[in-house]
């Protein structure tokens, strides 16, 4: 099935079940935090391992505590897709088994 852009009404409509969620109307993105590094970094090897399942990748990036995740959808010109919706929510799932704070 092709994968086509949602529209930004489309978008904030998603976001509102994936609270901490936002977009700029070219990507959706969040940020999580937890007690130190290592939970962090956990956190960063699981995401890994789901965006290689959904063959689909955020920008990913690790901080002392923190972990980052921006995402849109390259084939179709870095626009908001379902996929990226469904990586958001796969990544929400995992979060409170890492200690992420809510
Ligand atoms: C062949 C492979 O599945 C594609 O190149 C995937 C890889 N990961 C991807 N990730 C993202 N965010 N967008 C894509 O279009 C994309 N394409």
């Amino acid at each position: 099935m092709a994968v086509e852009p949602l529209s930004q009404k489309d978008v904030e409509q998603r976001l509102q079940e994936l609270p901490g969620w936002t977009t700029d109307g070219d990507r959706i993105s969040r940020t999580y935090s937890f007690e130190g590094h290592f939970p962090a970094a956990a956190m960063v090897i699981h995401i890994a391992q789901i965006q290689e399942e959904l063959g689909h990748h955020s920008d990913l990036t690790l901080g002392y505590n923190t972990v980052g995740l921006s995402v849109n959808t390259h084939s179709v010109g870095g626009k908001v897709t379902g996929l990226d919706v469904e990586l958001a929510r796969r990544v929400e799932a995992i979060a409170p088994l890492h200690g992420a704070r809510p």
